[in-house]
């Protein structure tokens, strides 16, 4: 740098430093005189009126000139290379905006509620006038005169914590905040080294070696429900630690629950870095901070932890890789597993995809050798798995307004009368997914988007599941104002609740929804209660299909197992195969055998049949024919455009144009304009166009070219690109 040269000049040279907003390039800006700044660096820097923050993307070649300076050097980590370089690959990949991309790695958590000291009491002052049994135990469990978190002694003396607090009121204990809880401790691989079965010890060696290798590989962790995948990947894990190196296991958001944290401090002595939304803005931030400084050896979090600030990644885990929550719909519209697997290249590390039902994607590049594919077939301690049966509905039929077909009704009965607990599955939140009146036929349709509005009994509501309306379930029907004449059509968990309130009386059950208020906190409770063996029967969504250790489950109905089925979705069967595998692979986890029954009324699907076969490879293998036939992923590429605008015209008018501006040669196919499934959405109108290319045609190269060459979209105009699209809505 030359001080020499006066101010105005821009005597620093100049930077390109992009912006995290939705730009695509980086803005030049002038260095102040004495200011010296590198790639990664993050600034503050004017635009327009205001100013904001900017991370320095490469040094600029010009001399400042007439540009605006660059305010200050911001005192955070820097970006490094490697995260640097995910953004522009993230970028690239999926055509969005830099600076959107940018944001996800820049995102400071919210500056929200702050961190609640935890309260803890202590032995301070002397007995209390009146002594009971079990304020007794509870000065007698706070002999010593340490100070322990409220709930931590309550459970230790037995006693309620109200007793606790009366104790306190009566002057024996004092309250005092605990220290606060370590951010990122040590965790220590050695804490408890699990017994491991043959197989599982040979595939955690594989594991812990790929780790001590340092080299790039994607391995596939292949095995069936049950089978100790968790136990096993932590053995990759513990060798990272050893080393001194981050690993970050990434888990579809709901996963992340305490049977998962606890786990992990039974085998580390201590819970992991916790990344994801439930988790306070502070917390999260002091975290950011642990991860950038390489103290943070261990992070569990959801899809955006990909993105954090490593120091020295050694090990990246996906669990449960085939999740579609994976995928981001909105905003960047990236893969959290594809580009984990990016990351871990630019990282230069392993990373592992695990799951009982892998997406067809990973299992074709396992069987072409791209992937190293590591498999646990049998389930941990020789526990089988459940037996799968149909039930077919066009002769086993329910009676009308009902969902239980009655060989469904006794094998509950049975499990009811041996004291086991049943599983019935529908995913389907609510009540009924439409309403519709008796007298002329008026159906409830949201206002905004062309679907049903669903019926919440609970909350007494119909809510749309898109964009979420809710109205009120008038008393009578707003087009011919009969009274009294409004039905529900087809079935929800809730009013299946209903149906088995009334088919078992003495059953304790409960429904396990996510729309339930209480949140995720609620839920992990509801969850620990079913495994405790608290309710006869559970109902539930998908969200108890996965992930969940219930040793007490050995019947699991599925209420319509061909839902799904029929969406015309390319991935329609192999998302009903994934699910219905996870959802049966919750039966007979304990001691005893499991089986799970699906209800049906079509017995000969091949979906269906290749699931109660047992034999996965059936399916995989017709799945992997009939894609690679029709030219779809892994064979092929896809990506998804949607033109939505205020007005249909609109919208219209800009897909068409959009589609005669297409080139396509040889291995590109366009398809549509068409109205999207989904038509309207949250007012808006949608067309929708799709490109299928050959594997080896740059699909991005290609979009991009196309993008340019076609009109700007105009007025209330958006295009939205989707690169693998998950969802076809
Ligand atoms: N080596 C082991 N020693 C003791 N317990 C084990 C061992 N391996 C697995 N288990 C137990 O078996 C159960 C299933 O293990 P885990 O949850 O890891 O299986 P999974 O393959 O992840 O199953 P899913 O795909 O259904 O989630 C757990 O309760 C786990 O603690
Ligand atoms: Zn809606």
């Amino acid at each position: 740098m030359d001080d020499a040269l006066d101010e105005g000049q821009g005597g620093g040279g100049t930077v390109e430093v992009l912006i995290p907003l939705g730009l695509d390039q980086a803005y030049s800006y002038a260095v102040p005189s004495g200011l010296k700044l590198a790639p990664g660096d993050v600034v503050q820097v004017p635009l327009g009126p205001r100013e904001t923050v900017g991370v320095v993307w490469e040094a600029g070649s010009g001399r400042g000139g007439n540009l605006k300076k660059v305010v200050a050097k911001l005192d955070m980590p820097p970006l490094d290379p490697a995260l640097r370089k995910l953004v522009d690959w993230v970028a690239w990949y999926t055509l969005a905006a830099k600076g959107s991309v940018l944001a996800l790695a820049l995102k400071r958590p919210p500056d929200d509620t702050p961190e609640r000291p935890k309260l803890g009491v202590r032995l301070a002052g002397a007995p209390p006038a009146r002594m009971t049994p079990a304020r007794a135990r509870a000065i007698a469990a706070a002999e010593g005169g340490l100070l322990i978190g409220k709930s931590a002694l309550a459970e230790a003396a037995s006693v309620s914590t109200a007793v606790i607090d009366s104790l306190v009121d009566a002057g024996t204990f004092c309250v005092e905040p605990l220290p606060q809880e370590a951010i990122a401790a040590r965790p220590d691989p050695d804490h408890a080294i699990p017994q491991l079965s043959y197989d599982q010890r040979a595939v955690g060696d594989a594991l812990a070696d790929l780790v001590r290798k340092q080299s790039w590989q994607v391995a596939l962790l292949e095995g069936v429900t049950g089978s100790g995948k968790t136990e096993v990947y932590f053995e990759a894990v513990a060798e990272a630690i050893r080393l001194g190196r981050q690993s970050v296991i990434l888990m579809p958001e709901i996963a992340l629950t305490a049977q998962f944290i606890d786990r992990f401090e039974a085998r580390f002595g201590v819970r992991p870095g916790l990344w994801h939304s439930a988790v306070s803005g502070r917390r999260r931030e002091r975290l950011q901070a642990a991860i950038a400084r390489g103290e943070a050896l261990v992070v569990a979090g959801a899809r955006s932890a990909l993105f954090l600030p490593y120091r020295d990644l050694g090990l990246i885990i996906v669990d449960e890789e085939h999740e579609a929550a994976y995928k981001q719909e909105d905003g960047v519209a990236y893969h959290a597993r594809d580009m984990a697997v990016v990351r871990s290249k630019i990282e230069n590390a392993p990373v592992v995809l695990a799951s009982a039902t892998p997406s067809l994607e990973t299992r074709v590049n396992a069987e072409r050798g791209r992937y190293l594919h590591l498999k646990l077939p049998e389930r941990y301690g020789g526990r089988e798995l459940p037996t799968l049966g149909l039930v077919d509905l066009r002769k086993d039929k329910p009676e009308r307004g009902r969902w239980l077909s009655s060989q469904l009704i006794k094998a509950v009965e049975a499990n009811l009368e041996a004291k086991e607990q049943s599983l019935l599955f529908l995913n389907r939140r609510g009540y009924a997914p439409l309403t519709l009146c008796r007298d002329c036929g008026h159906r409830f349709q949201c206002p905004n988007c062309s679907a049903w509005l669903v019926d919440h009994r609970f909350r007494r509501a119909l809510v749309c599941h898109h964009c979420g309306h809710v109205e009120r379930r008038p008393h009578e029907c707003p087009a011919c104002h009969q009274p009294e004449s409004l039905v529900a059509c087809g079935p929800g968990v809730e009013r299946l609740a209903e149906e088995v309130a009334t088919q078992f009386p003495q059953a304790r059950s409960i429904v396990l929804s996510s729309d339930f208020p209480g949140g995720t906190e609620r839920l992990k409770q509801e969850l620990m209660a079913v495994a405790e063996g608290e309710f006869d029967i559970v109902i539930g969504t998908q969200l108890v299909a996965k992930g969940h250790n219930f040793p007490g489950m050995t019947l699991v109905g599925v209420i319509d197992a061909d839902l799904g089925l029929t969406s015309g979705d390319p991935r329609a069967a192999e998302r009903t195969f994934q699910v219905l595998r996870q959802v049966t692979g919750r039966a007979g986890r304990g001691e005893k055998p499991g089986r799970a029954l699906l209800q049906t009324h079509d017995p000969s699907h091949p979906v269906l049949k290749a699931l109660v076969s047992g034999d996965p490879e059936r399916f995989y293998a017709a799945e992997t024919a009939a894609r690679e036939a029709a030219g779809l992923p892994p064979f092929g590429r896809l990506a998804g455009l949607i033109v939505s605008a205020n007005s249909q015209g609109e919208a219209e008018t800009h897909a068409r144009a959009l589609a005669r501006c297409a080139e396509a040669p040889a291995g590109v196919a366009v398809l549509g304009p068409a109205e999207a499934p989904l038509a309207i959405l949250r007012g808006r109108h949608r067309m929708r166009l799709i490109v299928r290319t050959a594997r080896e045609i740059n699909l991005q190269d290609y979009l991009r070219a196309w993008l340019k060459r076609a009109p700007r979209p105009k007025g209330s105009v958006r295009v939205a690109v989707d690169v693998d699209p998950q969802s076809f809505l």
